[in-house]
Order: structure tokens, then sequence, then C-alpha cells
């Protein structure tokens, strides 16, 4: 029996409108990713990295080729399906926290519960003991602005897996932070991950944390490419 990777992606391509000619950003990328693996994105700045991502997470819409997620295919879901899909089945890490500075470090995490209603005690229970994990278990009632940057990242990554997503999204998780902050992040996410069904994609500028994800790959001239490195061209 062929087993059915959860994230499938074929032949997916994305243009933007320029007044001259469209920018063709993403020339027909592959890519199947299986359960608990993670897979780093690294390219040269404008490679569309951030652009494969937010497509990935249905926040963006290819110009063609298809997408599935758990044999879904979100861009053929209306606008409320498609929500509910992504707050459900997505999470998304960016550079920026993005938490809500009125509301305590607790009660952001619990944020993408609220899709479904009111936050239960079991998911207040649920997000308390992730927020242990990420080391903020004495922090639940600060709000952001009283917390350090490596805090609030670690805060966020809470609030982006308090659902368990079938895909873990990281934009430039540690593009942030200092080094020493950034590595501890690194760690966080990929120890956190070593114990999930889901998939985690990353972003990221430094070949050293690409390196410790289970499958390193590069985007160049619109494709995907697999491996730690590729040639560059002589500058
Ligand atoms: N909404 C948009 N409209 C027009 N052009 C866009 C849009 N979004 C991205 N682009 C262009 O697409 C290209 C890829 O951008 P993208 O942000 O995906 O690159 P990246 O690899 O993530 O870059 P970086 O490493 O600098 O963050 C860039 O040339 C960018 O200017």
């Amino acid at each position: 029996m062929v087993s059915m990777p959860d994230l499938v992606v074929q032949r997916l391509t994305k243009s933007f409108p320029t007044p001259a000619e469209p920018l063709v950003v993403l020339d027909g990328v592959d890519l199947r990713v299986g359960p608990g693996e993670s897979l780093a994105v690294v390219g040269p700045s404008g490679s569309g990295k951030s652009t494969l991502l937010a497509i990935l997470g249905a926040l963006d819409e290819p110009t063609g080729g298809s997408v599935t997620l758990g044999g879904v295919d979100p861009f053929t879901l209306g606008e409320r399906e498609q929500a509910a899909f992504r707050a459900e089945s997505i999470g998304f890490v960016f550079q920026d926290h993005y938490l809500l500075p009125q509301c305590t470090v607790l009660e952001n995490v619990l944020v993408p519960l609220l899709a479904d209603g009111q936050a239960s005690g079991e998911d207040a229970d649920r997000a308390t003991e992730l927020l242990r994990r990420v080391g903020l278990g004495e922090r639940l009632t600060h709000r952001p602005a009283q917390l350090s940057g490596g805090e609030r990242q670690r805060a966020a990554i809470a609030r982006a897996l308090v659902r368990d997503p079938l895909l873990l999204l990281a934009d430039e998780p540690t593009g942030a932070l200092d080094s020493r902050n950034a590595d501890a992040v690194a760690d966080l996410l990929l120890e956190l991950q070593s114990g999930r069904a889901g998939m985690l994609i990353a972003v990221t500028h430094s070949d050293a944390f690409a390196a410790r994800m289970g499958r390193p790959t590069h985007l160049l001239d619109g494709r995907l490419v697999e491996g730690q490195s590729v040639e560059r061209s002589p500058s």
C-alpha cells in the first residue's frame, strides 16, 4: 500500500503582477512531508521563502499547482471553512511574536482555542502545561511587555502548538533574537517537535539551525532543492 504523506505540494507556482511582466516567485515547487517530519527552508533574500510558507498556511493563494494537507486542499474550501481548517490544522510562528499586548501570557496561548467557543478548564490546563514546558510556568499572568524577547517568542511557540496542529509553520522564528536566545528558541522548537506527530516547516537564514532539522532544503530559482548545501555560483 502506498502511504499518504500528510503534506503534498505539486507543481506549485506563484507570481505577482507588476507593471511590466508578472514576477514569478515560485516556479514549480514539489514537496512531500510525512507525519512527524521537520523540514527547513533556506534560500537567498527574496527567493520566495515567506511566499511559500504563506501558501502552505493557506494565508495566500497559489497561482497554479496544488497543496493538500491531510488530504484536504484548503483552496477548494469556502472562506469560513478555510478559516476553520487553518485554525484547527495549522500553527504559525513568525519572526515577530504578535502576542496581544493587553492579554496575559496564558490568555494569549488560549486565543487559538477560542475559535471553538469559550476555553474550558481542560484547555487552560493544556495551555498552562505547554507554558511550563517552554519555561514560562512562572509567567502565566505577565503581559507580553513584561517579558524578554526570547520569552515572548517562547509564548508565541506555545500559542502555535496549543491545538497540536498537523502543520507548524515557522517563518524566521529566531530572526529577531540575539544568538544566545536564538539558540535556545531553536532548541525548544526542535525538542517540542521531537514528540509530535504533526509536521514542522521552518524558514531560516541560519545554516546551523537548518542542519539540525530532519530535512534541510533550499529554495532556488523558484524550486525547492533537497539537501544541506547547494553549489553557489562564484560572485
Ligand atoms: N504581495 C506581493 N506583491 C508583489 N510582490 C511580492 C509580494 N510578496 C512578495 N513579493 C515579492 O516576491 C519575492 C519573494 O518574496 P519573499 O518575501 O517570499 O522572499 P523571502 O525569500 O522570504 O525573502 P527574505 O529572506 O528577505 O525574507 C520578492 O521579490 C518580493 O518583493
